[in-house]
């Protein structure tokens, strides 16, 4: 059975609904926004979430592997290429190392990870073994998260060059990326999605990945916030 394109607008109103459980909502998002950050807060977290950062390409790369349709992989390749830049000194997980520095954070402490917590470990753990074994699909709504990222992108960098003015405005280049990659990648995985998933059945599936990586997105909060709760 297909369904009619009301269906499928219906579908895309409900994935766009899960923007309320998504981790601008979190408290720590919240507290980061508001300026109400100490530097070592702010460093915790950025420590923490390049564990993140460094799994994304990896997450990608099984999504490659599981995807048997050339026109996507040639699409969805550039997300492997964006994270990890084509040379050195290139591409969004250096740039994360830089906001790193700009915090007052050495490369190697971020990159070994001796500062990530458990509960950071296991979310990221639990996103990629997610597009390792999940249809390629589901994996691909899993992503949808990026619907939601610009708007709280666009809110942390105003946030951050009023709030914390002790942060070299170049460090937060990450995030100025990201405003203009985010809306170009979840154009593409929602159309996939849609493409893809037209039974209520495959829509459910679609529904559920973005749900559980709305949970990985505030598990990780809950943890990074818990380590650095008695931190300035
Ligand atoms: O800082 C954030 O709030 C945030 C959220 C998300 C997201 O919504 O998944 C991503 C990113 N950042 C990000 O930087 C990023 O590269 C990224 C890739 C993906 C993904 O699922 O493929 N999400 C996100």
């Amino acid at each position: 059975m297909t369904l009619t394109a009301t269906a499928t607008d219906e579908f895309v109103a409900a994935l766009r609904e899960q923007s309320r459980r998504y981790h601008d909502q979190h408290p720590f998002s919240r507290r980061m926004n508001e300026g109400e950050l100490g530097r070592e807060q702010i460093r915790c977290w950025v420590t923490n979430r390049f564990a993140y950062q460094a799994a994304i390409p990896r997450k990608d790369a099984a999504i490659l592997a599981n995807c048997p349709d050339r026109q996507v992989r040639r699409r969805w390749i550039r997300r492997i290429h964006d994270h990890d830049g084509t040379a050195d000194g290139e591409g969004g997980i250096e740039a994360w190392l830089r906001l790193g520095e700009a915090v007052g954070l050495g490369r190697e402490e971020m990159e070994d990870q001796r500062h990530v917590v458990p509960g950071v470990r296991f979310a990221v753990d639990a996103y990629v073994t997610f597009a390792r074994t999940r249809p390629w699909v589901e994996a691909v709504a899993s992503s949808l998260t990026e619907l939601f990222a610009p708007d709280l992108m666009a809110e942390r960098l105003a946030a951050f060059e009023r709030h914390y003015t002790w942060i070299d405005p170049q460090g937060l280049a990450y995030f100025r990326a990201r405003l203009t990659q985010a809306p170009r990648d979840s154009a593409h995985a929602l159309e996939v999605v849609t493409e893809h998933c037209r039974t209520p059945g495959t829509q459910a599936a679609a529904l559920a990945a973005l749900s559980f990586k709305c949970d990985v997105l505030w598990s990780m909060l809950d943890a990074i916030d818990r380590a650095c709760a008695d931190r300035q």
